[in-house]
């Protein structure tokens, strides 16, 4: 007997990624392209605390909550290996209070500059449904800020075969490589894989 066909999960469409991030957004239009339909949410939503997987998951039970339907979000951390992968989740805070040349400061003790910078996507299919989370980590170390100052800490992460900071590089060059193409290219293996079916509201396919 033939095997029986895997049924179709049919999603209403389209996935609604939830940032309150304009550049975070940016950079996952250049790279989602037109290979899963989304629009984006701003959303701030509360965050746990804990490992990155943790808070994204959480972020997208929450997110999927809200929008009442499918849902993908993302947490991104920067990791510093002196400090046991500290300020990790917390980089926005440390960056906000503390600044380029703070975040630089924070290693002055250490020989190790290492750093590595980890996207954490999440997937709901809805309201209940647990998240799926995807990682992409992209290692380097901490320089002294170089480049554009108009995205994060990109001025201050130089990954590893590179001498150019994430500041510095073309945007195309830094979405090639970036913990956040790395994790994206996951879930798009992921949407592939599964096989979704969208629907829009009037039940057309
Ligand atoms: O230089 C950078 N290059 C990047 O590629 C990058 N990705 C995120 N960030 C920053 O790191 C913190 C993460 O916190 P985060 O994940 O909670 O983001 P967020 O609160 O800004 O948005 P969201 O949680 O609504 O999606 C925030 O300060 C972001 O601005 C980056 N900085
Ligand atoms: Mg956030």
């Amino acid at each position: 007997m033939a095997a029986a066909a895997k049924a179709a999960v049919v999603l209403p469409r389209p996935v609604t990624f939830v940032t309150g991030n304009a550049k975070k957004l940016e950079e996952v239009k250049a790279i989602i392209g037109n290979s899963i339909p989304f629009k984006s949410l701003k959303l701030d939503l509360p965050e746990l605390q804990g490992e990155p997987e943790d808070i994204s998951k959480e972020k997208a039970r929450l997110a999927a909550l809200q929008v009442n339907g499918p849902v993908l979000v993302e947490d991104t951390c920067l990791c510093f290996n002196a400090l046991k992968g500290l300020p990790g989740p917390y980089i926005k805070w440390f960056l906000e209070k503390l600044g380029h040349e703070g975040l630089n400061n924070l290693l002055m003790a250490y020989e190790d500059k290492s750093a590595y910078a980890l996207c954490a996507f999440s997937f709901s299919r809805g309201p209940g449904a647990e998240p799926l989370t995807f990682l992409g980590k992209t290692p380097g170390k901490i320089v002294p800020a170089r480049g554009p100052t108009d995205f994060g800490w990109d001025p201050v992460f130089q990954p590893d075969g590179y001498d150019q900071t994430y500041a510095e590089m073309e945007k195309e060059e830094k979405n090639k490589i970036s913990h956040r193409y790395k994790s994206l290219a996951l879930v798009k293996s992921h949407f592939k894989e599964a096989g979704y079916v969208f629907q829009t509201d009037d039940g057309t396919i």
